[in-house]
């Protein structure tokens, strides 16, 4: 296994790793061997790219790794908690408590306020009053620079600004790990790199690992570390 990195990767702690991954995915004749055994680690404060082809396995990466899909082999550890052959309660729990995600497609809900959007993730944690839910979604809003858009609706926010809002509540509950697939897929450069400077400047300050997925070469140049995929394997 190889990969390039364009910087040295911090000696951070590793929060997420899996060993020999495999899934298969379809039925009968239709069924794809997906992934083929994928090992990767990712240390808090860097950056990582998963890179490759259409179909090679990155997405059905990212939601395993993001627990939202039991591998067929291999094991999962989060924050040095086994995970692949826990319960749907234990994933689901943990998903909340160490995970944030920027999915393009999935997760916001346009027809709720950016508020309300980030406020979501604390209230399934349970832990804060309604006061402190949205005092901390306020503060987080105004550090993606959406402090004057607290109350507008998703649907009336342009792409880039629904991608801030989308980080803002992938950082919710404060997780150690962002996963990102194509956080910058739908956007013009400026808006790509205003996101992705985002994204890399949290990873640095909160010590938190982020992988992205990405088709952008230029994004990917700027991560700490690049992964690319082929075939549902690392090259
Ligand atoms: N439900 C499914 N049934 C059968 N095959 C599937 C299913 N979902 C995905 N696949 C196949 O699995 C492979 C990997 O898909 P995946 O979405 O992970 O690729 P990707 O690298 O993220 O592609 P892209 O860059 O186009 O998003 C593809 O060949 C895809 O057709």
């Amino acid at each position: 296994m190889s990969e390039t990195t364009n910087k040295p990767a911090a000696s951070g702690e590793v929060v997420l790793r899996c060993e020999g991954l495999h899934r298969y995915l379809g039925e009968g004749e239709g069924r794809v061997h997906v992934l083929r055994g994928v090992s990767f680690e990712a240390q808090r404060g860097n950056v990582y790219a998963i890179v490759g082809p259409s179909g090679c396995g990155k997405s059905t990466l990212l939601y395993q790794l993001g627990l939202l899909d039991q591998p067929d082999g291999g094991q999962i550890w989060l924050d040095g908690e086994l995970m692949s052959n826990s319960s749907d309660d234990a994933r689901t729990a943990a998903r909340n408590r160490h995970l944030g995600f920027v999915f393009q497609f999935h997760f916001l809900m346009l027809e709720f306020s950016a508020l309300d959007n980030v406020i979501m993730p604390m209230r399934k944690q349970g832990k804060l009053s309604q006061a402190e839910m949205e005092a901390r979604a306020k503060s987080l809003l105004e550090s993606v620079g959406l402090g004057e858009k607290t109350h507008r609706l998703g649907t009336q926010l342009s792409g880039g600004e629904q991608q801030r809002v989308a980080i803002a509540r992938a950082l919710a509950n404060e997780p150690s790990v962002i996963l990102a697939d194509e956080p910058t897929g739908n956007l013009d450069q400026k808006n790509s790199n205003l996101v992705f400077d985002l994204l890399t400047r949290l990873a640095k300050e909160n010590g938190q690992a982020i992988v992205l997925v990405t088709h952008n070469p230029e994004i990917a140049k700027r991560c700490d570390v690049v992964r690319p995929m082929r075939d549902g394997e690392f090259v």
